[in-house]
């Protein structure tokens, strides 16, 4: 991946954020954060593409807000360095912030206004949004997120998704060239689930970057274009998502009820094994699944299902979540 050095030309109120695209739309170095004798962020250097939908994907307590809250300007680092589209962080966040769409630690809305009233207060706060465009912006948000028939109701009385979704409308407000969202499907039904995913979809067609945390690799895998994989403060991986899945060595789990035919016939043919609940796996160092298959099936094994499984990414995930629950008991 290429990295833009070059300093962006800064021009208006919205500085380098407008002037020109950087290569990423936002990059850490370094980036470290300490609480007390607490290292919540070590040592993170994240480059987010654009027009990615990058995964921040980690473990609870593995750095993941905290290195969200540094790339907004919320927290400063205890040490390295933040850009966020081109613009140093937090120093740049007048410059930056306009272009940043942002669910972070739930939205602070009033509860005894309802939803659009709420969004209309949140509209008028944007910089880029023009006193005479704030109905239309809010309506329009409203509808993208689902609520516009909920848009008379006091916020006090939404569901938590209702909830989550109003915060998404309020970072969809303007057209924003990043979409940070902390956790957004936290809490929500699948259905809830489906509206957030269908949204994002919309923001990656339409070429805005996002950058979205959660520790589920299914919700991950099934939303980003890229990910960066957080243990313990420290990112572990990071790419494009298929890279990232094709890394590892992928492994072939085939069920028989020949077990013993199935052993035998491997050790005859040299190929690396270990038994499994319903059968044998084999990881496909030196061999494809296709050979291996051929060679069980020619022998006479009952081959019930042969499935390829555990890519790069999951393989990774597995061993950090495995040793968290370790540490932990
Ligand atoms: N304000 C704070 N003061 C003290 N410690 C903090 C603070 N914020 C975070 N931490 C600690 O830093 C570490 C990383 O926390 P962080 O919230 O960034 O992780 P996370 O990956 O977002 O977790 P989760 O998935 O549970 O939200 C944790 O050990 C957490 O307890």
């Amino acid at each position: 991946m290429s990295l833009s050095t070059e300093p962006l030309a800064v021009t208006g109120a919205a500085g380098a954020a407008e002037s020109a695209a950087p290569a990423l739309a936002a990059r850490t170095s370094g980036l470290r954060k300490v609480y007390g004798r607490t290292v919540a962020v070590d040592c993170v250097d994240l480059e987010v593409p654009q027009g990615a939908v990058l995964g921040l994907l980690g473990p609870n307590g593995s750095g993941k807000t905290t290195t969200i809250r540094m790339l907004l300007g919320l927290t400063r680092p205890s040490a390295g360095s933040v850009e966020l589209l081109g613009v140093p962080m937090p120093d740049g966040a007048d410059r930056a912030l306009p272009h940043v769409g942002a669910l972070v630690e739930g939205p602070g809305f009033h509860p005894f206004l309802s939803g659009r009233e709420n969004l209309r207060r949140c509209a008028a706060a944007e910089p880029l949004l023009p006193t005479g465009g704030i109905s239309r912006a809010v309506d329009e948000a409203l509808e993208r997120v689902g609520l516009a028939a909920a848009a008379t109701r006091k916020y006090r009385g939404y569901s938590l998704g209702m909830k989550q979704r109003l915060g998404l409308a309020a970072a969809l407000l303007v057209p924003r060239r990043l979409v940070v969202l902390d956790e957004p499907t936290n809490g929500l039904d699948p259905a809830g689930t489906r509206e957030i995913r269908g949204v994002m979809a919309q923001l990656h067609e339409s070429g805005t970057t996002v950058v979205v945390s959660s520790h589920l690799l299914a919700e991950v895998e099934a939303t980003c274009t890229h990910v960066a994989v957080l243990h313990q403060g420290t990112a572990v991986a990071q790419g494009g998502l298929q890279e990232l899945l094709d890394a590892g060595t992928p492994t072939l789990t085939v069920s028989t009820e020949d077990v013993q035919l199935a052993v035998d016939t491997l050790r005859d043919n040299r190929i690396p094994f270990k038994l499994d609940v319903d059968g044998v796996r084999i990881e496909l160092v030196t061999t494809t699944s296709q050979q291996v298959i051929e060679k069980l099936v020619l022998a006479g094994v009952g081959v019930r299902e042969a499935r390829r499984e555990r890519t790069g990414l999951e393989e990774l995930f597995a061993r950090l979540t495995e040793s968290d629950v370790r540490e932990g008991s």
